[in-house]
C-alpha cells in the first residue's frame, strides 16, 4: 500500500527525493535534529536529486511537490496565485488553542483576503515611520544594555541581547507593553515569550504526535499551545479595555486594529464582508509577537555575526551610516530607507540564513504547472526550498561568500526575480515585512556606531542550533563587542 501511495510523483514523471521511508514518506527529514546534517541539507539534497526544478516528496502519504524553478515559484506564488491561497491547514480543537484560529497564518480562502486586507494597512510606510522613534528608542536600550554588560565580560551571547530588543520593541510596539527588559536583563513578559517559543524535547513529542495522528489529536481536544498563551490574552484585553476611551494615541500595533475596528462601522469605510472583533485583535496580537520576535531577533545575529567576520564591511557601513548623521543630523527613517549599503548587508544576509528556510502552500484547485504536463489535484501541497534557491549557484555566482554588493542597486538587475524570497512572495509574503527591515537597520545603525564586533578567536563558524523550528544560531553563540570612541 505504501509503495502504490508513494508512487504519485513517479507516475506523473517527477523524480522521488531520496531518503524516502514507507509509511511515513519524507516526514522525518523535516524532524531532524542534527548539527551534521540538519533539515535543510535534506531539503537541499531533494533540490538537486530534481535538478534544481521539480522533485517530488511525501509527507506521510501527502504529496508535496517541492519548486526550484524561480519561473514556476513566480507562477505558484504571484500569477497564479488563486490556486495557492491557502497555507497547511491548522485545526485548533481545544479551548485553549481556540485563540489561535484566528490568526492569519492559518486562515484560508476568503476568510484569509478578509483579515488580511484589514490588517495590510496597519504596515504601511507612513504607519512604520509613525513607529520609527518608539522603536529608536528600544535601539538605544539595546546599545546601553550593551555597554553595561561589556563592563563585566566583552562577549556577548547575541541571541540573548538582539532577543530582548526584538521583544521589547515587539511588545512596545504590538500593544504598548514596555517589558523593560533591557534595562533589568530579564522580565515575567520575557519568561512568558520564551515559555512561549521554547521548543522543548516535550513540545516536540507532542508537536510529532499531532502531525501524525491530527484527528485523534482534535477527538482527545489536546492543548498545542503552552499556558502561558492565556497571559498575552489578558494582557491584550487590559490593554483594549483601558484605551477604549483614552483620547493619547501612541501610534502601535493594537491602537491602529482598534481604530480600523471603529473605521468598519463608518458608513463610508470600503466594505469587507469580515469584521474585526476583539477576538481577532487579541489574537493577532499575540501572533505579532510569535511571527515577529524570534524571526527577527534571528536575522540581526546573522547580519552581527558576518559583520564581525567581514571587517571591512563592517567599517564600511559604519562610515554609511556616519555619513548620513553628518548630512542629517540625526538618523531619520527617510535616512534610514535610503542607506543603500545597510539594506545590501541585510539582504546579504537573508540570502545566506533565510530565518525562514522553506515556505509552503496548498493547492485549493486543480493546476497544471506550466511548462509541463504536471497537475496538481486540490489539497497537494507545494513546497519552496528558499535556502536552496538562495545559494543556488545558477543564480549567484560564489554562493557560500558574503558579498553586500550583490544588492547595491546598480547590481540588482543581475537578480533573477524568484530567487530571492526570505519574507515570501506575492499576496501571501510577510505582512511585516517593513516593520521587521526597519527594526533591524536601526539596531544595527547603532550596533556599528557604537561597537566593532568581532569574532572569538577560533569560533568562525556559526554554531547553528539544530532543533526544529526556525533557522536561528544556538544560545551559545557570542561576539566580542569592542566601544569605539
Ligand atoms: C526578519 C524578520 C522576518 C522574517 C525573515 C519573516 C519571514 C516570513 C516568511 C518567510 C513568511 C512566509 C511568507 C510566505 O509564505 O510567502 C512570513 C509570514 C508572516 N510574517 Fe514574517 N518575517 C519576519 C518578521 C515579521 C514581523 C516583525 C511580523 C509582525 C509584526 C511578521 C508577521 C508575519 C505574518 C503575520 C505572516 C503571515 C502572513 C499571511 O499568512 O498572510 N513577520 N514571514
Amino acid at each position: 500500500y505504501s509503495r502504490y501511495r508513494h508512487n504519485y510523483w513517479a507516475a506523473r514523471g517527477v523524480p522521488t527525493a531520496p531518503n524516502l521511508l514507507p509509511l511515513i514518506g519524507h516526514f522525518h527529514t523535516q524532524f531532524v535534529v542534527s548539527k551534521k546534517k540538519p533539515r535543510w541539507l535534506y531539503t537541499d539534497e531533494a533540490y538537486y536529486h530534481g535538478g534544481s526544478w521539480l522533485c517530488g516528496t511525501y509527507d506521510k502519504f501527502k504529496p508535496v511537490l517541492m519548486i526550484g524553478d524561480p519561473d514556476i515559484v513566480k507562477a505558484v506564488l504571484i500569477k497564479d496565485f488563486d490556486h495557492f491561497v491557502d497555507r497547511r491547514k491548522a485545526v485548533f480543537a481545544s479551548k485553549r488553542d481556540k485563540i489561535f484560529s484566528g490568526i492569519l497564518t492559518v486562515l484560508t480562502g476568503e476568510q484569509w483576503k478578509g483579515v488580511r486586507s484589514l490588517l495590510s494597512p496597519i504596515f504601511t510606510s507612513g504607519k512604520m515611520k509613525g513607529l520609527f522613534r518608539l522603536v529608536e528608542q528600544k535601539a538605544d536600550e539595546l546599545t546601553a544594555y550593551i555597554h553595561r554588560e561589556i563592563k563585566a565580560n566583552s562577549k556577548i551571547k547575541i541571541r540573548k541581547a538582539f532577543g530582548f530588543y526584538s521583544l521589547e520593541v515587539i511588545s512596545s510596539c504590538a500593544f504598548g507593553m514596555e517589558t523593560n527588559t533591557l534595562a533589568d536583563g530579564d522580565s515575567i513578559f520575557n519568561q512568558k515569550v520564551q515559555a512561549m517559543s521554547k521548543i522543548s524535547t516535550g513540545r516536540v513529542i507532542k508537536f510529532l504526535f499531532f502531525m501524525l495522528f491530527p484527528k485523534l489529536f482534535q477527538a482527545l481536544g489536546v492543548n498545542l499551545t503552552v499556558p502561558e498563551t492565556e497571559f498575552f490574552k489578558e494582557v491584550v484585553e487590559e490593554a483594549m479595555r483601558k484605551r477604549e476611551n483614552q483620547e493619547h494615541k501612541r501610534g502601535d500595533f493594537l491602537d491602529l486594529m482598534m481604530e480600523a475596528r471603529k473605521d468598519q462601522n463608518n458608513p463610508n469605510a470600503k466594505p469587507n464582508k469580515y469584521t474585526i472583533t476583539d477576538e481577532l485583535v487579541v489574537s493577532n496580537a499575540i501572533l505579532f509577537i510569535l511571527a515577529g520576535f524570534d524571526t527577527t531577533a534571528n536575522t540581526l545575529c546573522f547580519v552581527a555575526y558576518m559583520l564581525a567576520l567581514n571587517p571591512e564591511e563592517q567599517q564600511r557601513l559604519r562610515q554609511e551610516v556616519r555619513d548620513i548623521i553628518k548630512d542629517e543630523g540625526e538618523l531619520t527613517y527617510q535616512g534610514l530607507l535610503g542607506a543603500k549599503f545597510l539594506d545590501a548587508v541585510i539582504n546579504e544576509t537573508l540570502r545566506l540564513h533565510p530565518t525562514a528556510h522553506f515556505t509552503e502552500r496548498q493547492c485549493t484547485k486543480d493546476y497544471t504547472i506550466p511548462g509541463t504536463n504536471v497537475t496538481l489535484r486540490a489539497k497537494d501541497m507545494v513546497m519552496i526550498p528558499v535556502w536552496s534557491i538562495h545559494r543556488d549557484e545558477k543564480h549567484w555566482p560564489e554562493p557560500e561568500k558574503f558579498r553586500p554588493d550583490r544588492f547595491l542597486p546598480e547590481n540588482k538587475d543581475q537578480i533573477r526575480s524568484g530567487t530571492f524570497l526570505p519574507f515570501g512572495l506575492g499576496p501571501r509574503n510577510c505582512i511585516g515585512m517593513r516593520f521587521a527591515l526597519m527594526e533591524a537597520k536601526l539596531a544595527l545603525a547603532k550596533m556599528v556606531l557604537n561597537f566593532e564586533m568581532s569574532c572569538e578567536p577560533g569560533k568562525e563558524e556559526i554554531d547553528m542550533d539544530s532543533s526544529i523550528g526556525l533557522m536561528r544560531p544556538s544560545e551559545e553563540c557570542s561576539l566580542i563587542f569592542t566601544p569605539l570612541e
